[in-house]
């Protein structure tokens, strides 16, 4: 089970390099489910003294005021006996430091790197790992003294964001609270049972640990605390007798102080049958023990929350889109990849696939009808425009059979106006395809990324839309202009026998202009007209699709590809400019999940192994 620790310990340092120390960088933070042990109490209750006794070793700052600036995550790991003791930090990856007093000018320096020397405090940790037979695998984090009052150079503010700092620790449920309060001091005032108390009302993982025993006015005790009949806690009260400050002075090593202390509450009378559960030493394998069941405990809800974080990560990632490509090479096939991507789109909604391509078949078959339908051709074959038409075809020679010129210029001047819709209609279409674009664009998350690049591809694509237009109106127009140019001869052919029963063609000149005989030539005209109508209704969609509709599923992008081939590697980047903040982002949760990846493979393993 030991190694459940040293699989937190790992996971911490990882989560700190990784800038994940549970401060609100809007990313998921793994650290704060990390179950702790943090030590709090007052200035000068005794926490250095408590930490370093754990250790075993000197290697705190010492100092007047608030030494403690940044939380300290000291990471204890148990090394074979006769090993030779050995820390490092994370900041210092290759670093070993076997002199302890190294260590301490280390955390000092460190401390004042990110806090710089105006006695601020930060929240970001420093981690040191120490190495060493006489340690158990344990991991504290020491925080900064709580305090009343600022010190010299430093804002009144920092009492208050000294609070907070510890706070933010140790209301974590995760966090096992190392309570530190002198013993020679009121317990009522305690600061560290006071803030304890606040964040963990029933004691749940609340350690109060009791120093400066033996500096305790001559005739009281503490027997009543540690016994559990005063100040009672959910777990007994562990009393330490750390180096006096005279200790320190006469540099009197830890080992020997901790043989001190065991002497201490094995010889006082008063203590004498709590010794077995006092002193720093049983005071770490508690801990160590206590660390181990609270984490093992844990360890199935961590799991669950680290799987569905790396979904969750993963989510957000593929929203965000795949980084580009360094290369010219790699960046070109970034950006035909993205086209193509929009491009099957297109033609999805074109095929069918998805919404929109049916509306350009609602044009053929309503749009397109009902506007041919609205032309006024009886308007334009009203008698006095026959008359009008006929006369001046006939000019100075009036017609002897029938009024061939004529017939042309009425049918001619019908047949034009079919014009307008025909181009209408090719209008409506293009309008519709270029929704299209857009839809598409919208529609290619991948465009989302780039705008840059979002932008040209609209361009490109509403460019060879408005070209397809051109083209299309050309040859649907054309169609129009065939049927003025060459009228269908079968059509005339029957003319006669209509005329024989309905009256003789060869009417004398004076009857020419008759109502009746306009009449017929109107009618016949308007038949004409609507046959060729007809013909055209079909003939438009045709021209339409084989110019707009296939040539934008066929080649909606291809001059923009060639266009491609030729750009500069600048340019080419500039198409491939993101938003900076998703850039950002992106690298921000890439890292986060590959924590993550890496926490979910360090805990299943354990967790398998167990
Ligand atoms: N005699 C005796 N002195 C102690 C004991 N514990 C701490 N001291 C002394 O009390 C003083 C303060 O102890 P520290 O361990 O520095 O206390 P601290 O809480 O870390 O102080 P800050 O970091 O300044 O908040 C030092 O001079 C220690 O030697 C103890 O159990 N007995």
């Amino acid at each position: 089970m030991e190694n459940l620790i040293s699989l937190v310990n790992k996971i911490q340092r990882a989560c700190t390099a990784l800038g994940d120390h549970g401060d609100t960088s809007a990313l998921p933070t793994l650290w704060d489910s990390l179950p702790a042990i943090a030590v709090v109490g007052g200035q000068s209750s005794g926490k250095s003294s408590v930490l370093e006794s754990v250790v075993g070793k000197d290697f705190l700052p010492r100092g007047s005021g608030i030494v403690t600036r940044r939380p300290l995550v000291l990471q204890l790991h148990k090394i074979e006996e006769g090993s030779r003791e050995y820390a490092e930090f994370l900041h210092l990856p290759r670093k070993r430091f076997t002199d302890f007093a190294a260590v301490r000018k280390e955390i000092a320096d460190e401390t004042d790197r990110e806090t710089g020397r105006t006695k601020q405090i930060s929240s970001i940790p420093i981690h040191l790992s120490i190495y060493s037979p006489n340690v158990v695998n344990l991991t504290l984090i020491d925080l900064p003294g709580l305090t009343k009052v600022a010190v010299e150079g430093q804002p009144d503010s920092v009492v208050q964001e000294i609070e907070n700092m510890v706070r933010s620790y140790i209301e974590k449920p995760n966090c096992l609270i190392l309570a530190i309060s002198p013993a020679n001091q009121d317990l009522a005032t305690s600061d560290a049972i006071k803030i304890s108390r606040d964040v963990d009302p029933t004691g749940e993982r609340t350690f109060g640990v009791l120093t400066k025993i033996d500096l305790m006015d001559k005739g009281t005790d503490a027997v009543d605390i540690l016994e559990g009949k005063a100040y009672r806690l959910k777990f007994p009260w562990i009393g330490v007798v750390n180096r006096s400050q005279a200790d320190i002075n006469k540099n009197v090593d830890m080992i020997a102080a901790r043989r001190r202390e065991r002497e201490y509450f094995s010889g006082t009378p008063e203590y004498k049958h709590l010794a077995h559960r006092m002193g720093s030493e049983h005071l770490a394998k508690m801990l160590s023990k206590q660390l181990e069941n609270v984490i093992k405990a844990k360890i199935p809800g961590i799991q669950s929350l680290i799987n569905k974080t790396v979904l969750e990560l993963e989510t957000e990632l593929n929203r965000l889109g795949k980084p580009i490509a360094a290369d010219a090479g790699g960046k070109l096939y970034s950006i035909m990849e993205i086209c193509r991507l929009f491009d099957q789109i297109y033609k999805e909604h074109l095929d069918g696939v998805r919404s929109g391509g049916d509306k350009i078949y609602n044009v053929f078959d309503n749009q397109l009808p009902a506007a041919l339908k609205r032309l006024q051709f009886d308007r334009q074959l009203s008698m006095e425009n026959i008359k009008k038409l006929i006369t001046e075809a006939d000019g100075y020679q009036p017609h002897l059979i029938a009024p061939e010129q004529g017939y042309r210029r009425l049918i001619e001047s019908s047949l034009i106006t079919i014009r307008g819709p025909a181009e209408a209609a090719v209008d409506a279409v293009h309008a519709l395809l270029k929704d299209l674009v857009h839809k598409a664009i919208s529609e290619t998350l991948e465009l989302k990324q780039y705008p840059g690049l979002r932008v040209e591809v609209t361009n490109a694509a509403c460019d060879s839309l408005d070209r397809m237009r051109e083209e299309s109106k050309k040859s649907t127009l054309k169609l129009v202009d065939m049927e003025c140019s060459y009228l269908t001869v079968d059509f005339f052919r029957k003319l006669p026998q209509d005329v024989e029963k309905g009256g003789n063609p060869t009417h004398s000149l004076f009857d020419r202009y008759n109502d009746a005989y306009l009449r017929r030539i109107g009618s016949t005209v308007l038949s004409y007209v609507n046959m060729v109508c007809a013909t055209l209704r079909h003939s438009i969609p045709k021209s339409i699709v084989h110019c707009q509709v296939r040539e934008a599923k066929r080649c909606l992008l291809d001059r923009f590809f060639t266009e491609l081939g030729a750009m500069e590697q600048k340019r080419l980047s500039s198409l491939l400019n993101e938003d900076p903040a998703v850039m950002e982002r992106r690298s921000a949760l890439s890292k986060r999940l590959e924590l993550y990846r890496s926490a979910q493979t360090e805990i299943d393993a354990v967790a398998w192994s167990k």
